[in-house]
């Protein structure tokens, strides 16, 4: 049996990893009950001794291992976790229709590439002892489950981490607004956005070195400064439904678990 969350072993089987995660005694009070987080897909390919040489592209296995460990170690505090993977790593719909693809056809692509990252993911946690389902928005049996709201539900209430592929299924959106939109279907208390930044700027701190960040924002400043960390219709919909966004850094270890303990990092968008 592995106690031992950050260590990784080949051995242990789903059905082990589900009976072992459930015995683990919570360590500290969640802030919220279940959570989605969504995960930038460009983390999946940094390599995380050498951030200065980004960004990437592809499977960077070791990175996704760390990555899995931070889920981990934020599941045993006791929260439920629904993860929605970005495709940033493997293909954006966007930057592929500026090269001349058909942007629907590229979209489609992109969600294919969130299927690819969430099946890595899903193996890391398992190696790492934690029961795990992957639930995809395009129908592709062999490999996921079909996205059932009911179903993804019952997972999470069964101990079991959720990733929820393929987006929302259909093109000329993002994972971002897959997010917003998966967190108000399983009614989780928040979007935790883990991204390569610490949190919302006044600008893009990738391109103004003097960029200004912010511990808190209304949904209302971040539509009409339009920021673009995130998608304007992500935005727009946890407005309407009144769910709280934290954006914050994926690459500082142990910040998942800090968002999920309440702690205040990053940035907070909320109906303010
Ligand atoms: N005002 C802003 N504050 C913070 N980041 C911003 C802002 N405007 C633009 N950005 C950019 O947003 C990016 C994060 O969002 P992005 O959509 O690229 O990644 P993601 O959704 O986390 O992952 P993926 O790689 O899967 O698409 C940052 O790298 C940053 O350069
Ligand atoms: O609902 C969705 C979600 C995603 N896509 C396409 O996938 C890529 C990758 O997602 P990111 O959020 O950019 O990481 C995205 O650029 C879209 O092309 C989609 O069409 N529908």
């Amino acid at each position: 049996m592995n106690d031992d969350a950050s260590r990784p072993t080949s051995f242990t089987s789903p059905e082990s990893a589900e009976a072992t995660a459930l015995s683990e005694p919570p360590l500290e009070r969640p802030r919220w009950s279940r959570v989605l987080l969504k995960l930038s897909g460009e983390a999946f390919a940094a390599d995380l001794e050498h951030p200065e040489e980004g960004p990437h592209v592809g499977l960077n296995y070791r990175t996704i291992h760390t990555i899995a460990s931070e889920i981990v170690s934020a599941y045993r505090v006791g929260v439920e976790i629904a993860v929605v993977v970005g495709a940033g790593n493997i293909v954006r719909g966007e930057r592929a229709a500026e090269a001349g693809m058909e942007r629907a056809a590229a979209d489609y692509m992109g969600m294919l590439g969130t299927v690819i990252n969430s099946m890595a993911l899903q193996d890391a946690l398992e190696k790492q002892g934690v029961p795990t389902r992957v639930m995809s928005a395009i129908a592709m049996a062999e490999v996921a489950e079909p996205f059932i709201r009911r179903r993804a539900i019952r997972h999470l209430e069964k101990g079991r981490v959720v990733v929820l592929a393929a987006g929302t299924g259909n093109p000329f959106f993002t994972t971002d607004t897959a997010a917003a939109l998966r967190a108000n279907e399983i009614r989780a208390g928040a979007v935790l956005k883990a991204t390569n930044v610490d949190g919302i700027y006044d600008r893009d701190p990738h391109k103004f070195q003097d960029a200004v960040r912010y511990e808190q924002l209304s949904f209302d400043e971040c539509i009409a400064k339009n920021l673009r960390v995130m998608d304007q219709t992500a935005f727009t919909f946890c407005k309407e439904y009144d769910i709280p966004i934290v954006v914050f850094n994926i690459a500082r270890p142990g910040n998942i678990r800090r968002v999920v303990c309440g702690e205040k990092i990053g940035t907070l968008v909320g109906n303010f």
